[in-house]
């Protein structure tokens, strides 16, 4: 007798690779073979129509330093082996974030935290770690700027289009470590609930381990690690930025009962108070304005911590986005 219930989360088709994937390595390699501008526009274009159709890519030829990307891998692991009371002492309290990023102490996702409830009702099993990782960072936020100016690009606009209000300086930007132990009812729970992500753009490194599902088409689709690649998302954000020309797609994590998993997801946005406006050319006949005109990161981000704070409230907001008020 089954004495188990009924299989709820692993039911999702797991089709490897089919996710689309991105070469960037002609950004990198400009020579006579790969005329530079029409090789950039190539890219460009599908990385747009991609983003559009999925709100997911794989990058691959990213130009991430491989050394960089295993160093964090290296010290997340140390952090998640040590003994829970050490693990402990770097903990901070849910909803103790300020909108002052000065202030290491009182910004939202520094050190270490176990959320439950959080994107899931149940008891979710996984283990968090919150930390800025300064080289990582710098490498990823240079990708960030590629990845926005080919955006701009892909879509017909100035290619500074959506890097300006970063005005030279870094946006507000983490990296957060996940941490997924071998779980012995894999079936019965979620590593990471169903969820968009509030933030611009999401890039996540996943180890060999799978465990990533998007959501698409009514199915849950299980991504399969790719070697040396990264999975991008869009965030809420730059769904409402773009005028809902790319995607924001809802996505999760399922656990397993053999294998820990661990992926680092980097979030991108801009300086909390600069501003991002719909760009004129996105609104026309056929794409009239569904989001804001004009939004800060800070003021969204205040509204997300509100609703976090209400018991049942759904934990990110398109709907705040979709409201007509602008800054
Ligand atoms: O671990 C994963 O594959 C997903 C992580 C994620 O979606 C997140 O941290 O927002
Ligand atoms: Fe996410």
């Amino acid at each position: 007798m089954n004495l188990v219930t009924p299989l709820p989360f692993r039911t999702s088709r797991c089709i490897p690779n089919e996710l689309p994937i991105l070469d960037l390595c002609n950004l990198h390699h400009q020579s006579d073979e790969h005329p530079t501008s029409s090789a950039r526009d190539k890219i460009a274009r599908d990385l747009v129509k991609i983003l559009s159709d999925w709100g997911f890519v794989q990058l691959v030829n990213h130009g991430v330093d491989t050394q960089v990307i295993q160093e964090m891998q290296a010290q997340a692991k140390k952090f998640f082996d040590l003994p829970l009371e050490q693990k402990e002492k770097a903990k901070v309290s849910p909803g103790s974030s300020s909108s002052s990023s000065s202030n290491n102490k009182n910004r939202e996702g520094f050190g270490y935290g176990v959320e439950s409830g959080f994107y899931y009702d149940g008891k979710p099993w996984i283990d968090r770690f919150h930390k800025s990782v300064e080289e990582y960072n710098r490498s990823l936020d240079m990708l960030t700027a590629q990845v926005l100016e080919l955006c701009a690009e892909g879509l017909g606009l100035e290619s500074s289009t959506f890097t300006k209000p970063y005005l030279g300086t870094a946006g507000e930007c983490t990296a957060r470590f996940n941490y997924y132990p071998p779980c012995p009812l894999p079936s019965l729970t979620l590593g990471l609930g169903a969820h968009t992500d509030p933030n611009l753009l999401t890039i996540l490194h996943q180890c060999k381990v799978g465990g990533l599902q998007i959501y698409r088409d009514g199915s849950w689709l299980s991504v399969k690690p790719l070697t040396n690649s990264f999975i991008l998302n869009i965030g809420d954000s730059f769904e409402a930025w773009t005028n809902g020309r790319f995607k924001s797609v809802r996505h999760r994590a399922v656990v397993n009962e053999t294998e820990a998993r661990l992926s680092i997801a980097y979030f991108s946005n801009p300086p909390p108070l600069s501003v991002m406006t719909v760009p004129q050319n996105l609104i026309d006949a056929l794409h009239p304005l569904q989001f804001r005109p004009s939004f800060t990161w800070v003021d969204y981000k205040l509204h997300l911590l509100e609703m976090h704070k209400k018991p049942n409230g759904s934990k990110t907001s398109k709907a705040w986005l979709r409201s007509a008020k602008s800054v």
